[in-house]
């Protein structure tokens, strides 16, 4: 028997840090959505206990630093599972691109052994186990339009965002994520908070004001870090999108239209200098 699950991209339409905690994370609330550019795993499952993990990108590692080989162990050892699985990702989402592609795989990773080993874990315990993985795994277990907060935990699902195109547009540069939280001083943030305002506008399905209020504090220091994405995001602003930000820690630059011949526009111009350029939908829309 084999079983597929598809795994999405998220992005982030709004990322305010807070403050600094004394376990050294950030105390986030962030915009989330998922769009329906995806990676797909394919599991078979083993008679010997092992976690045998394959992928179509070979640099990636497929041990124990891999996020799907961390989330199905904690998984098995939560629950004495003693038998064994055998695990294709299919990687479509660019890897360290501000997409969540590690933590969207181990959440598929989860939900798929959930029901393939009829676990029978609730979303709470499911995301208990994701969050040990990474903070970005919770929300990916939930997926869809969210408010998230705390470290990335707190996830509470907001009505579907209002239908559009979203463009993303990423450079031909990797970002860690834990470099750009290592090089933020929070104190000398000038980014204005706006996940509340985005999060009101996507409930009361308010296209222009979600777009107006798009933005994201990680900005300041992936630009300064790398001053070419500044750039990206300015010339992609000039094209007429509704609204234009970084999506997580970088380097990802995303945009919003709901007129199909100027995203087409856009794409195509994009193409002309950006390593690699999507026009997507969102996953689950109004
Ligand atoms: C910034 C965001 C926004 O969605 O996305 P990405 O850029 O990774 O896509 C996430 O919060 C990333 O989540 P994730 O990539 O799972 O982070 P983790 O592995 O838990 O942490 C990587 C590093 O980021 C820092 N970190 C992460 C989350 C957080 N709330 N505070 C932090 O300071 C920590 O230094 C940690 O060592
Ligand atoms: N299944 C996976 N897919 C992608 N990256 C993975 C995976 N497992 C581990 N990683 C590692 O996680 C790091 C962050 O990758 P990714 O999750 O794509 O970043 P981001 O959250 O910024 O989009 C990379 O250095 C990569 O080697």
């Amino acid at each position: 028997m084999e079983w597929i699950e598809r795994a999405p991209a998220k992005i982030n339409l709004a990322l305010d840090v807070l403050y600094k905690r004394d376990d050294y994370y950030h105390e986030l609330e962030m915009v989330m959505a998922s769009v329906d550019l995806a990676d797909h795993l394919t599991f078979t499952p083993l008679e010997e206990d092992e976690i045998r993990i394959y992928t179509n990108k070979v640099f990636l590692p497929v041990d124990t630093r891999n996020h799907v080989y961390q989330a199905v162990k904690l998984l098995k050892d939560r629950c004495g599972i003693k038998k064994g699985i055998k695990i294709e990702i299919d990687k479509k989402i660019p890897v360290a691109a501000g997409l969540g592609g590690g933590s969207t795989d181990a959440a598929a990773a989860l939900r798929a052994l959930n029901k393939i080993w009829d676990l029978q874990l609730s979303v709470e315990e499911l995301i208990a186990i994701g969050n040990q993985v990474g903070s970005d795994v919770p929300y990916s277990i939930v997926g869809g339009t969210a408010f998230v907060s705390g470290r990335g935990e707190i996830v509470r699902k907001l009505r579907p965002m209002p239908s559009c195109w979203v463009i993303l547009a990423k450079p031909r540069l990797s970002v860690s994520t834990k470099t750009i939280f290592r090089l933020l001083a929070v104190e000398e943030l000038q980014h204005k908070p706006t996940s509340r305002i985005v999060a009101q506008a996507i409930e009361e399905g308010d296209y222009e004001r979600m777009c107006q209020n798009v933005g994201n504090a990680l900005e300041q220091v992936t630009f300064n870090k790398h001053p070419e994405l500044r750039k990206l995001k300015d010339r992609m602003e000039k094209y007429g999108l509704d609204g234009v930000t970084m999506s997580g820690s970088g380097p990802t630059i995303i945009g919003f239209s709901r007129n199909t011949s100027r995203i087409k526009r856009v794409y195509n111009s994009l193409r002309g200098f950006c390593e690699e350029v999507y026009m997507v939908r969102l996953l689950n829309e109004e």
